[in-house]
Order: C-alpha cells, then structure tokens, then sequence
C-alpha cells in the first residue's frame, strides 16, 4: 500500500450504540469491532436494526447514545470521507451520466479532477460498467446501477468499507466481482462490513458474521465458531427404516426425510448411540454422519431463541 494511510488504526468501533424511532428500539446497546482487512457480514432478519445501524455508523444518522469510532477517534466530518458507503435505499443521481457522477463523487472527497477522472474509468471498468460511463444511471438495468453504486463507494480510495446489502438483486456474475472486490479491498488492510439476507454467501466470503435480533446482537464470531455453538445435526441412511422410526427417540427432532435419508436434531443431552441404536433396529445403516449446521440453520436458531 502505498497511499500513506495505512500506519493508522482504521478499526470501525460501534460501541454501545442505541437508537429510538419514537417507541420503537431499532437499536440496543449495540458493540462490534470490524478490523482492518476482514471482511464482516452482519445479518439480521427484516427490522432487525442492520440499516439503522450503518446509516449511524456511516454518520447520516444520529445515535441516541453510544460512540462510533475508526481507531480511536470518534467518526467526524474529516473521518467520514474516508468511508466508503453503499446505502440500501442507493444514492446516485438518476439523470446524470454514470462517468461524470463518479468523477464528481470522487472530486466531492478531495481528489483532483484528473485523479477523480482516472479513479472513475478504473473503477467503471473494474466493475465491468465501462461501456456505460456515457450513458445516464436511470438508463442502466437495476444490477448495473448497483455496480457503479459500488463504484461511487469505492472511487475515493476509502480506508473503511460499508455497505448496506450489496448482493441484493445481482446475477452471479455481478455477485462474484462484487465478492472479488471486496476481498482485494480487504486484503489492502480496508476493514470491510457488508449487511446481507444471502447467508450462503456470507458463510462464504466473511471472516467474521454478526447476527442481529430486534437491535441486540444476538451472535458474534467467525463462522466455524457460530457453527460450533449450534446444535448438531445428524444425517442417518437407514433404507429400511419406516419414516417414524426416529420420533421416539429422546432428544432428537426430525428435520427432514427423504429417499431413506433421515436429517435430525440433537439436544444437547441428547444420546446419539442411542439414536444409532433405534437406527440399526430398523435395518441395515448405510451413514451415520453428524454435521454442524450451516449459517443459514444457525441464523434461525439464533433469531428464535
Ligand atoms: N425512519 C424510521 N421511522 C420509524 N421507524 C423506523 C425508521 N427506520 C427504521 N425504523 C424501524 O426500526 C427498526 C429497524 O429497521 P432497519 O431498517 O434498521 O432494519 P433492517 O435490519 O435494515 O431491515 P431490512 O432487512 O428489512 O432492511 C424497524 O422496526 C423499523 O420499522
């Protein structure tokens, strides 16, 4: 890195963040730290708070209480230009050409035209949006205007990356420049945070994953770790076994039976040699495989709970 910034802490701290609509908590003492150079996805159902949350850490809306800091200092004027930000309800000038837009963009955070001019065609062409700077944003297809969304977060060489669910609506095309992008932003040292409902994506591409519930992070680790403190799920072949053969069993509950494949629960005192038992009572036993569950199954155990 040669842009003379990376000697500084650019940790984004949400700490204690708590915010009120009328009576409506959106946001409880919220606390997470986003690194430099990993990538953080932060999952939460419908309403959970995510959009609050980095509208307040982006600093375009104000917390009731709490601090958000990159580093050590609190975020201000100064320090929020160095934040790139991909707001959910998207942000660009419907009318204006998608070349000029990002130049401006990039000249509003202090570059030269001709850096901001430069920035732009790197970034339109990254992105795969280059034939398009000449054309106004409104005439591009909802996939493309996101990409020079993306763009416009990235064309002043930010030291923080956020970003409010920017797989939403892509093809897989998009989706693997937009994951390749990050990954090259993170791996510069940019702590990058990434609000998603795509969980497969997340268990892909974070390092770490906060899973919010009605503005109270409810889960914070890396994806392994979250794994590891779900409840295991058995997967049993069993081709003989009749479809009940397993609901007697204590401490397990079926999750799903097909083709002589039985997918349960286990309780956490739950007695799996006991299951394996009922399962070679009913016949021959082709797989006894215990797995962890994945960050999808994960999520609804820990949004239910
Ligand atoms: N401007 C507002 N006025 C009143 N209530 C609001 C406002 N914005 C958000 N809320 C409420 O705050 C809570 C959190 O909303 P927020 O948009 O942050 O959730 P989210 O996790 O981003 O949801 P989604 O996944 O649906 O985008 C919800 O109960 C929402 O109805």
């Amino acid at each position: 890195m040669t842009n003379g910034r990376t000697h500084l802490d650019t940790t984004l701290s949400l700490d204690r963040i708590g915010k009120r609509y009328g009576d409506v908590v959106a946001l409880r003492e919220l606390t997470f730290d986003v690194r430099p150079g990993e990538i953080f996805g932060f999952v939460g159902s419908n309403g959970a708070g995510k959009t609050t949350a980095m509208r307040i850490a982006m600093g375009v809306l104000a917390a009731d209480s709490g601090e958000v800091r990159i580093g050590d200092s609190p975020v201000d004027l100064s320090l929020r230009r160095r934040i790139g930000y991909m707001p959910e309800e998207r942000g660009l000038y419907p009318k204006m050409k998608v070349g000029p837009q990002l130049t401006y963009l990039a000249q509003l955070h202090g570059l030269s035209a001709s850096d901001a001019r430069g920035a732009a065609q790197r970034w339109a062409h990254r992105l795969g949006v280059a034939e398009r700077l000449g054309d106004p944003v409104q005439a591009l297809s909802l996939g493309n205007q996101q990409r020079v969304q993306l763009a416009a977060a990235l064309v002043h060489d930010p030291s923080v990356l956020i970003l409010d669910e920017p797989f939403s609506g892509l093809d897989p095309v998009a989706v693997d420049v937009m994951s390749e992008v990050l990954a090259e932003k993170a791996a510069t040292g940019v702590p990058v945070v990434f609000s998603s409902h795509q969980l497969d994506l997340v268990q892909r591409l974070c390092d770490r994953v906060a899973i919010i519930a009605r503005g109270e992070l409810r889960a914070l680790g890396t994806v392994d770790e979250l794994r590891d403190r779900g409840t295991t799920r058995i997967e049993i072949v069993a081709p003989q076994a009749p479809a009940d053969w397993a609901d007697r069993v204590p401490g397990v509950r079926v999750l799903g039976l097909s083709n002589g494949q039985t997918t349960v629960e286990l309780a956490a005192d739950a007695d799996d040699q006991e299951l394996l038992a009922a399962a070679l009572r009913t016949g021959p036993v082709h797989r006894f495989a215990p797995r962890k569950p994945d960050l999808t199954e994960l999520f609804r155990e820990v949004v239910s709970a």
